[in-house]
């Protein structure tokens, strides 16, 4: 592989994004731009070719906001990738964030921007996962479910299992723990049915018949209305008894901004929907992956990229993050845990399908199900916009994802 080339000029015309920098001479009367910063040696945010910049640049002194080190590179809505991502597609390194911060959540090596092409890499060994509690959470829609608290061997944060129905149970949270009371057992959720004033055992349940957790017809009644057509998933008899489950990352903007950039509020909406409906019940693994793993901050940073005009994979790229930083060896654990070994899986994402059955496919996906964006099916209660058109493409051309563009062109 070439060499990158890195000592073109600064043509700032090109990047759409930096107002005409001023002559160095006539910068201080400029009162626009902040003064320039001052960097100590080659430390700090610049890189060692700084020198070579400042030359190459012409003696232009960039507005601080600028980064000092962008090349000439079009970064310009209908800028191709190429032209973006440099020598055979590998983006020249003065475009890149000085630092690569690696998420919490161990994951996936670096990957080109095709990632279905480079499937994520399976941890050798599982990690350990624990159910420290569960509580019953009536919805608004009416449904309940059991909400799940996991803590791990391998990050600090609260991974989430949703669970629909009342057959599937977390093994962790069951077994006994030492010295443990019948209040303690009911406290951190260990019990069977549900919890009512005066309850004392926590294994049997001798509440009154009327209040027990209602059964899965009534209790779909509701959640049926959220998106008022969507047909049900019918599971083929064979699998009618193997839970539906959706593994989600963590997407703050989708799920609480209200964010048309992506369909991940409406993906986790319909996948409760329909978990609601299965008799086999289903399981929402939340994982606190967001931004597929780099985190909100870096997340945000790359709708900023986005709206100069790139699309998501090469955003993550610019910011020196892989096209997805994922791993899903803690989904895998949770859902033995929950003993759903045979799943039915709704994504369209074909990496996922790899990586949650585990390095020694301790799952094993006996179906995908596709999640077909509401607003494609013609149904209400979809995302739609430009943005989320754009995402839902890339995710199709450049990551894979099984899901067809509708054939009218018209992605949202
Ligand atoms: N880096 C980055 N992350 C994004 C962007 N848009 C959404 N996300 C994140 O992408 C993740 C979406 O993941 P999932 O809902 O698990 O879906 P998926 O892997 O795309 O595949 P499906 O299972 O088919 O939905 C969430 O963590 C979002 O925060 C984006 O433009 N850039």
């Amino acid at each position: 592989m070439s060499a990158p080339e890195t000592t073109r000029s600064l043509d700032t015309s090109s990047l759409g994004l930096i107002p005409e920098p001023p002559k160095k001479d006539s910068s201080d009367s400029m009162s626009i731009y902040s003064p320039q910063p001052k960097v100590a040696g080659n430390g700090g945010y610049f890189s060692g070719s700084n020198l070579d910049i400042d030359q190459s640049m012409n003696s232009i002194t960039p507005p601080a906001h600028a980064s000092p080190t962008l090349p000439a590179m079009n970064l310009m809505p209908h800028s191709n990738s190429t032209m973006l991502l440099g020598v055979e597609g590998q983006i020249p390194p003065s475009i890149l964030s000085p630092a690569f911060t690696p998420p919490t959540t161990p994951s996936t090596p670096l990957m080109g921007p095709v990632a279905s092409k480079n499937p994520p890499k399976l941890m050798e060994k599982l990690p350990k996962v624990n159910c420290i509690v569960r509580a019953r959470i009536p919805t608004t829609t009416g449904t309940e479910i059991f909400l799940h608290l996991y803590q791990n061997n391998i990050d600090n944060k609260e991974h989430l299992a949703i669970v629909f129905g009342n057959k599937i149970r977390s093994k962790s949270l069951d077994a006994p723990r030492e010295g443990e009371t019948e209040l303690d057992r009911m406290i951190r959720g260990a019990y069977t049915g549900r919890l009512f004033p005066g309850r004392t055992s926590s294994r049997v349940d001798d509440s009154p018949k009327s209040s027990r957790v209602p059964s899965r017809a009534a209790s779909s009644t509701s959640l049926s209305n959220m998106a008022p057509t969507t047909q049900l998933t019918t599971p083929a008899s064979n699998t009618r008894n193997t839970p539906l489950v959706r593994i989600h990352s963590e997407c703050y903007t989708g799920e609480i901004a209200w964010s048309a950039r992506c369909d991940c509020g409406e993906q986790l909406d319909e996948a409760a929907r329909l978990m609601s409906l299965d008799p086999a019940g289903g399981v929402v693994v939340y994982l606190r992956q967001e931004g597929r793993g780099i985190g909100l901050g870096e997340k945000l940073k790359a709708y900023n990229l986005q709206d100069l005009g790139n699309d998501t994979v090469q955003a993550n790229l610019i910011l020196r993050h892989p096209a997805d930083a994922r791993s899903y060896g803690l989904a895998t654990a949770i859902l033995m845990d929950l003993e759903s070994v045979n799943i039915r899986l709704l994504t369209n994402n074909p990496d996922k399908v790899a990586a949650v059955e585990g390095p020694g496919k301790e799952v094993k996906v006996v179906e995908r199900v596709p999640m077909i964006p509401l607003a494609w099916q013609n149904l209400k209660g979809g995302v739609t916009g430009k943005e989320v058109g754009d995402y839902l493409r890339t995710k199709i051309t450049q990551m894979g994802h099984m899901l067809d563009l509708p054939a009218d062109g018209k992605l949202m």
